[in-house]
């Protein structure tokens, strides 16, 4: 029987729990009505099918600013519940690739078997995850699966995550919060695992960097958190990969070196070159100025001219869009193997994407060597060289040993741009400015007066949001772009900092409060600053004349 009393002892218990499902029903809703209110607003951005490209940012609907992965070790109920949210929630997942390939050294015995990006809301917050399903081997199935027994196909039906079949034992969620970056660079563009990891660099980087440690060439241990940012947490979250989160410059640096040892063989070079252009076209790209440095490498037989020449052969090698790269009149030029590729023909058919190379002088090189890049980009100015930059560790190397082939270059007529301001060296920084570069890239710690100078100089900013978040948090980005000073945004290293220019492009419109106009004619207004040719101008700014007839009509 039951007694009055207890009913009483019952209420309160009744009521909070009642007051907390309201919390979470309410929480929900809101969360959803705000969701989807961002979408709304998101998709009013929508230009996928732009032809100038540079604002594809349909897909993007990031809004915090970290790349995490987080990974589940067990098929628990609360997992399969994230999994069903996950999938209610995501009417336009995306497959992107198969990675069956990849196995992850660090973790023996598991194989990524697909990835699919997803839009969650629930009492957790809403955030963008992705679902990476990966294969045990250190079960039962003793055996690696080989490619045909694992089949690639894309999830069925079933929610994501939820299917734990033959091979699936584990259920990584990764919680991807991009953050934002700036201009290209090769090296720094190696393919990340959201670009499908068959082909990530990351991976290969892993592989060697493994050899390399066991020649002893490199201690393994050192540079593997690197590469991995890995992060090891209690519980079933245990592991973050390929994070972009919180490199460190120093570290960034150790991978810039890391990468160097790894890909300076012709043969890479090609392959990254190809890749990367590959993926900024694909993101509707229609100019890009890919910026690396010349490197020697005696072991391989390599010197400036070859690593060019395995630049270019890459830049050829690209075969899923049109490139336009080498100027009228290469035909005399040291690069015999060369052929012109342009697209004259079918172009409305394919994509078409302008390849423009800048030649890095990095900080710890010589004052003859500077100078050597700097005549090896005079030599391939027909072949698409149309700038030189000064880049590399910055508190490495002094600007006075870069300047006498600065200004060889200036008066040879190659435009420059140097990275200026990445840490607070205020000598430096003026003399940088005094040198009246056509443009300068970064400039995190930038003093007020020295702003001014930029400003009455009208020295184009190349912004690289990601790369420079002081560029964010201390609203420089913001204030320049308002007073009109000109800028452009760039993505840097876009694998190493996870980002993309449609993200950049994103971040901006956020940060400076951009409608789909201002993000329009901010793109456009790059075209000037950019150091293409008159002609390609006259072609870029022809494609953006007929985008705007078809996005503003
Ligand atoms: C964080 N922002 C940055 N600041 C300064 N230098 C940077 C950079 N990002 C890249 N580099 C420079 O570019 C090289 C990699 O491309 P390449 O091998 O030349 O194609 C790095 O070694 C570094 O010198």
């Amino acid at each position: 029987m039951i007694r009055r009393q207890d009913i009483g002892k019952g209420f309160p218990l009744f009521f909070l729990l009642l007051a907390f499902g309201s919390f979470i029903a309410t929480y929900n809703l809101v969360a959803m009505v705000i969701h989807y209110r961002r979408r709304e607003s998101v998709n009013q951005l929508r230009v996928d099918n732009f032809a100038s490209g540079m604002l594809k940012i349909g897909r993007l609907r990031v809004q915090r600013q970290l790349f995490h992965v987080a990974a589940t070790a067990i098929d628990a109920a609360y997992s399969r519940w994230q999994c069903r949210i996950m999938h209610y929630w995501s009417p336009d997942q995306v497959l992107v690739r198969s990675w069956s390939d990849l196995q992850i050294n660090s973790w023996p015995g598991l194989q990524i078997k697909y990835w699919s990006g997803l839009h969650i809301t629930s009492w957790l917050g809403s955030q963008t995850l992705a679902s990476v399903r990966v294969i045990s081997e250190n079960d039962s199935h003793a055996q690696r699966p080989s490619r045909s027994v694992v089949p690639d196909s894309r999830p069925s039906a079933t929610p994501l995550g939820l299917e734990v079949g033959e091979h699936f034992h584990y259920t990584f969620y990764l919680w991807m919060c991009l953050y934002i970056e700036d201009y290209v660079r090769r090296n720094g563009c190696l393919r990340k695992p959201s670009h499908g990891l068959d082909n990530s660099l990351f991976h290969i980087a892993l592989e060697l960097a493994k050899v390399l440690g066991d020649e002893g060439v490199i201690n393994f241990e050192d540079v593997v958190h690197v590469i991995m940012k890995i992060t090891d947490s209690s519980g079933y979250c245990f592991h973050v990969i390929f994070a972009a989160d919180g490199r460190s410059l120093p570290e960034c640096f150790k991978l810039f070196d890391l990468f160097h040892i790894l890909t300076t063989d012709h043969q890479t070079v090609t392959r990254i070159t190809k890749e990367v252009i590959e993926d900024f076209a694909a993101e509707n790209v229609v100019y890009l100025e890919l910026r690396t440095t010349p490197k020697q490498n005696e072991s391989k037989g390599m010197t400036k001219l070859s690593y060019m020449k395995a630049v270019i052969n890459g830049i050829q090698a690209v075969d899923t869009v049109d490139v336009a790269f080498v100027t009228s009149g290469a035909n005399n030029l040291p690069l015999s193997e060369t052929t012109p590729v342009n697209c004259i023909s079918n172009c409305n058919k394919r994509k078409k994407i302008y390849v423009r190379l800048l030649l890095s002088i990095d900080r710890r090189e010589t004052t003859a060597s500077a100078m050597e890049t700097v005549k090896l980009a005079r030599e391939l100015k027909d072949f698409g060289v149309v700038g030189l930059d000064l880049s590399g560790n910055p508190i490495v190397g002094e600007w006075e040993t870069f300047l006498p082939a600065l200004k060889h270059a200036k008066e040879i007529g190659l435009p420059i741009t140097l990275h200026c301001g990445e840490v607070p060296n205020h000598k430096e920084i003026k003399a940088m400015i005094d040198f009246c570069p056509q443009r300068i890239g970064h400039a995190c710690f930038l003093k007020e007066e020295e702003w001014t100078r930029v400003k009455v100089l009208r020295i184009p900013v190349e912004i690289c949001l990601t790369s420079n978040i002081q560029m964010i948090e201390h609203d420089c980005a913001a204030d320049i772009y308002k007073v009109n000073h000109p800028v452009a945004l760039c993505t840097d290293d876009s694998g190493l900092f996870s980002t993309s220019l449609s993200n950049e492009y994103h971040l901006a419109a956020s940060t400076f409060g951009l409608n789909k106009r201002d993000m329009f004619i901010l793109a456009r207004s790059a075209i000037q600053f950019s150091f293409a040719d008159l002609e390609v101008k006259e072609e870029l700014s022809k494609i953006f004349c007929e985008a705007e007839g078809t996005l503003f009509m």
